[in-house]
This record gives C-alpha cells, structure tokens and sequence, in this order.
C-alpha cells in the first residue's frame, strides 16, 4: 500500500495531534520522529504518515531543510499531497518560520497557491475574518501573548503571513466558506489569479474544516493544524475503518512529566489526589552532583507494580523562575530533559509497557533517549492526545505524548486504568 497523504509536522506533540486527526478521519496513520533518511521505514502499512520535526523555534534554514528532507521522503513513500501542521496558536518566531517552510515546500511542489487553517475547534481555536481566536479571546489577548519562545502580539494571520513569506496573501472569509465547497474552490482559484499565493481561510467549526479540506484535495500542499488535516483526510475517499488497536490496558504503568504548563499541573494534582505514587524530581539538587536517577529508580523498585506511577521535574511558575535563575533557561531544561530522558530508558529496561509523557519538549527527549523512531498511531485518550505504539530494545510499549496544555485534568489516572479497574 503507498501513502495517500504526508504531512511535516513543526513539533513532536504537534505530530501525535495531528496524526491523531488523520486516523479520526479512517486513515491507518504512521508517525516518524526526526528527519527521515533512505533507512528509515514505515512501521506498517498505511494511508497516512506524520514526519515529527523540531522546526518550530529552530533557525528558519534549518527548518526548511529539514521539512524539505521530510517532503522527499514523504513523495518517495507515495504521498501525493504534503501537509504542514503547525501550532493551533500560530507560534512562530518574529523571523518565521511557517512562511519560509511553507514556501520552501510549495516551490518543491511546483505550486502556485495554498489554503492555510489554524483552527482547532475542539480546543477552542477559531479563525474568523482572518483573526485567531484562543476560547473567547483573540490571539494577542491570550496568555500566548506570554510564550517565552514565540509570543503571539498579532491577532491578524494575514499580517502575520505577511511579515513571513515576499509573496502575496489573502482571506477566504467565513460567509464563502459556509457557501460550501464550490465557492472556496471558486475564491481560491480568483486569489491564485490575482496572484495570491497564501489563502487564509475563516473556519469556526469541524463541519467549516470539512468544507475547507474537500476544497484543498487537489492542492500538492497545504497547512494549518489538526482541524484542517482531519477535514483533508475525511475527503479522501474511506479505504474502510482505520485498524483499532486496542486501548493498552496491561503491563506496568508510568508517567514522566517535564511540562510546566497549567494544564499539567492540574493532572498532577489529581493523580496525586487520587492516591497514587507520585515523585518529584529535584533538578538543582540533581546539577549539585546527587544521584536522583538512582534515587528514583530505587523509590519505583520500591512501588506496587500494579499501580501506574509518575516522576516529575514540572514546577510552578515561582519554582521554575527559581530554577531558572539558578541555572539559566536552557541549561535547567536541558538537565530535566537528560534526567527524564535516561528515567524513560531505565524504565522500559524495568519492565514499563505504558507510558505516557507530558510535554513537547520533553516528549522529544524521551522518544529520543529510548531510541523510537516510529510509531503507528492509535485510540485517542483525548482531543489529540492517542496512544502510540512502538517497538523498543525491550519489546513492545505504548506511548502516549502529550502536548503541554492537552487533556482532561483526568486524563493521567483514566489512560492508565487497567482491566480490572475498567471492570469495576
Ligand atoms: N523544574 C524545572 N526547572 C527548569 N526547567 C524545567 C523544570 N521542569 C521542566 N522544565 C523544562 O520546561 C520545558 C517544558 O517544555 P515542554 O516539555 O515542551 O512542555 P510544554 O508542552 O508544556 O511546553 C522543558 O524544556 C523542561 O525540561
Ligand atoms: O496545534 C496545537 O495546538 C498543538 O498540536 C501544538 O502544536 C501545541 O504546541 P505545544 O504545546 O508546544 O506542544
């Protein structure tokens, strides 16, 4: 079976969101990590494939080479059409990296116009007269304003594209897209005559997605987030029901957190809550020369194996200023990220068959420590938060990535439940 469609995706969590998306949609979905080279295969058959890169904050040349890379490989695998999945909040670097890659990816192609889409309705991201909204808030007036990599002062994704890209940009507004799919096809085509390269286009719903993903079909690239990639997906023709794996439900049970955001927070909490094992990982105590790794190793030796635990480095705003005064931004994530990368190997080596981690920066670290390249996509245990499976040194594992802000404050405790439990 060749691939249907390819997708780049700027980050890793953004790469299991939307290739949750894609198998949402029916299509049996692969998800690769890092750039792919002649070695790297698929770990199945299938009709989707996510190539997961970090080229969201990284150097605009860089980005492009490597979502290039990506593309090659995709087009060699079959992919007749690439998709580039970026953040649902648009974070980009003030130099930008979503007009150069995409442009980059559309010379490549040899086309003349894209459609662009952030929205991701179910986690309240609407694009309307070509303005980003996060919930009830415009873009500049929610808490990404803050982002201490990209922060988001520009609500306007024409001006945002604008400053990225010397080529022309241009909206389909809302009142076109609810005309269906003739009239953006009709819009985009004018655009393409007037020279417009980049269309933008307003979507407050799935169904203004599915609508913009039927009108996309024949474009060789298009981007956005995950909404747009499910819309694309579900007007490929169905080749039937997307395998389904089931939910993991056995093995031992582990959770490594590295996110600091809010939403993390709120899973640890209710972990916590919930009266399950729980350790957290002292970063300074870790650079002052102490054994935490085996400190920790030894507290999971110690652990009820029948009970899921978590280890992690997240900290609270005023903890992690704290931290990061200490020891600077970059050296403090880079030390969490050593530490829970080798806990993630030493844990597999331990026996772990479920793991979930919380974080994008984190989740790369920990999918690079163990040494995972490929996984094929499963159930989602929440808007684009699904299990994957992998193979790894120690046999089989389910992995869960989860971006920082994703899930229900539950989600640690029920995606970890076992059968038993499921039964009660
Ligand atoms: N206690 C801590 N002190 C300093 N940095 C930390 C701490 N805990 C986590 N970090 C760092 O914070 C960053 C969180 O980013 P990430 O894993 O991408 O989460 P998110 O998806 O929430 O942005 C990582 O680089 C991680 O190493
Ligand atoms: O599109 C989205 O919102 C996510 O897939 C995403 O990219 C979130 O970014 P991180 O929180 O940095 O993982």
């Amino acid at each position: 079976m060749t691939l249907r469609i390819g997708c780049t995706a700027d980050d890793f969590t953004g790469g299991t969101d939307v290739a949750a998306a894609f198998r949402r949609a029916g299509l049996r979905t692969a998800l690769v990590f890092g750039t792919p080279d002649d070695t790297t295969a698929l770990p199945a058959d299938c009709d989707a494939a996510v190539v997961a890169l970090k080229s969201r904050s990284t150097p605009a040349e860089e980005a492009v080479a490597d979502s290039l890379a990506a593309q090659r490989w995709l087009w060699a695998k079959g992919a007749a059409q690439v998709y580039f999945k970026y953040c649902s909040t648009f974070d980009s670097t003030p130099r930008g990296n979503i007009g150069p890659v995409t442009d980059a990816l559309m010379d490549a192609a040899g086309a003349t116009v894209t459609l662009h889409c952030p929205a991701s309705p179910p986690n309240g991201r609407t694009v309307y007269q070509g303005h980003l909204f996060v919930h009830d808030q415009l873009l500049s007036d929610s808490p990404l304003r803050h982002h201490p990599l990209t922060p988001m002062t520009d609500p306007s994704l024409v001006r945002l594209l604008s400053a990225q890209t010397r080529h022309r940009v241009g909206l389909v507004d809302w009142t076109t897209v609810r005309r269906g799919v003739e009239a953006v096809r009709d819009a985009v085509t004018a655009h393409q005559q007037d020279g417009v390269r980049h269309v933008v286009a307003d979507a407050l719903t799935d169904e203004d997605l599915a609508v913009l993903g039927a009108a996309a079909l024949e474009l060789p690239v298009v981007a956005g987030a995950a909404g747009l990639a499910e819309g694309l997906g579900h007007a490929y023709p169905a080749t039937g029901p997307a395998a389904a794996e089931p939910w993991p439900r056995a093995g031992r049970a582990a959770v490594l957190a590295g996110s600091c955001s809010a939403r993390t927070l709120e899973q640890i909490a209710q972990f916590y809550a919930a009266g399950l094992p729980c350790l957290h990982l002292d970063v300074l105590a870790a650079t002052a020369g102490r054994d935490v790794t085996g400190e920790a190793l030894a507290w999971y030796d110690e652990q009820d194996p029948a009970l899921p635990v978590l280890v992690y480095a997240s900290a609270s705003p005023e903890e992690l200023a704290a931290v990061q005064a200490q020891l600077g931004v970059a050296e403090a994530a880079a030390r969490v990220e050593e530490l829970l990368g080798a806990l993630a190997s030493h844990l597999v080596g331990r026996g772990v068959r479920r793991l979930l981690v919380a974080g994008g920066e984190t989740s790369g670290a920990v999918t690079t420590a163990l040494g995972i390249r490929a996984v094929l996509v499963g159930e989602e245990a929440d808007p684009g938060v699904p299990w994957t499976y992998a193979t790894t040194g120690h046999g089989e594992l389910a992995l869960m990535l989860k971006s920082g802000n994703f899930g229900a404050p539950d989600l640690f405790t029920r995606a970890l439940r076992t059968d038993t439990e499921e039964a009660k």
